[in-house]
């Protein structure tokens, strides 16, 4: 199977790509878009190679290959069991804590394999940021459960620190809402806010890439809705990627989606082309609600 990469896409040039650009300005700038203009010239950042994965003797992803492009949302779409969740899992080397499930095939950042063993994935797990489907706040107060990953992979004075919080609570969309009370636990917030949380957690060590595992898929509409102004506003910094049963989901916040069906990556293009003139029979019957 070929490297699947959206060429067919066309460069984002619209006003909102414009309004993501000056949002951007007001923004410190992270490393990782020092060299680049985001809104004119998206590149690929993370590239899957012929990836196959097992549990066991489960074979759940099959030679997938595939390309997250920079400053653009990427949405896997598909039915229950066939390998979206596994294939984030492989993105930031989560199988890694299980003995018994193997990976072939390469993932490229920055053109580098990460899959490689000799590429650490604690620090790995700070540059590629995972939100799960279930809130997963730490039982310790707010402020530390944003501060906790800067404190393991950074030496950062008190003053820096609680500055990259609150930047990372803002930029999560909860700033307003827990400012006078950091001290509190993480545990006593709402379950939308617990999300938000665990997002400002990925947020705040300066990932460059984040996954987001169904992320909405525990929320009610009007906090599903903040979370996908937030992704809207996130893409202008980070590379993402959104694994979602949801399809209006996909289609409201996606650049490019990838249907999968049993491990195999059937087809990949832009939102808006594989919804409205989907090539392959099997995509069709899917948007169409025809089955999953
Ligand atoms: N820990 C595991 N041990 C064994 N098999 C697993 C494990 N996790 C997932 N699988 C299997 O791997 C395949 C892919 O699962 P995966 O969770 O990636 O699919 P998915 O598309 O994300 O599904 P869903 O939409 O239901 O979350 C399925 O057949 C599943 O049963």
């Amino acid at each position: 199977m070929s490297i699947h990469t959206p060429t067919d896409q066309p460069p984002d040039l619209s006003p909102r790509a414009g309004a993501h650009a000056a949002a951007e300005a007001a923004l410190p700038v992270p490393r990782s878009l020092t060299a680049r203009d985001p809104a004119v010239s998206p590149s690929v950042k993370l590239e899957a190679r012929h990836i196959t994965f097992r549990y066991g003797e489960i074979v759940a992803l099959r030679d997938v290959s595939l390309s997250l492009q920079e400053h653009r949302v990427t949405a896997l779409i598909g039915p229950s069991g066939c390998g979206k969740s596994t294939l984030l899992r492989v993105f930031n080397r989560m199988y890694d804590l299980y003995p018994d499930q193997h990976v072939s095939g390469e993932v490229l950042l920055d053109g580098e394999n990460i899959l490689a063993p000799s590429v650490d994935p604690v620090p790995l797990r700070a540059r590629i940021g995972m939100v799960f489907q279930k809130p997963t706040p730490f039982p310790m107060s707010i402020y530390d459960n944003v501060a906790i990953g800067l404190r393991l992979n950074e030496d950062l004075t008190p003053a820096d620190c609680e500055a990259r919080v609150e930047d990372a609570l803002r930029q999560a969309a909860l700033w307003d809402e827990v400012k006078d009370i950091l001290p509190q636990s993480g545990l006593r917030l709402s379950g939308g806010q617990q999300q938000r949380l665990c997002i400002a957690r990925t947020i705040a060590p300066h990932p460059e890439v984040i996954l987001f595992d169904e992320p909405c898929s525990a929320l009610d509409p009007i906090t599903t809705a903040k979370i996908e102004e937030m992704i809207e506003e996130l893409k202008a910094r980070y590379t993402i990627a959104i694994v979602t049963h949801n399809l209006q989901q996909a289609a409201r916040v996606s650049d490019v989606t990838g249907f999968m069906y049993l491990g195999e990556l059937v087809e990949f293009r832009s939102t808006g082309d594989l919804f409205t003139r989907p090539r392959d029979k099997r995509t069709q019957d899917y948007v169409t609600g025809r089955f999953g």
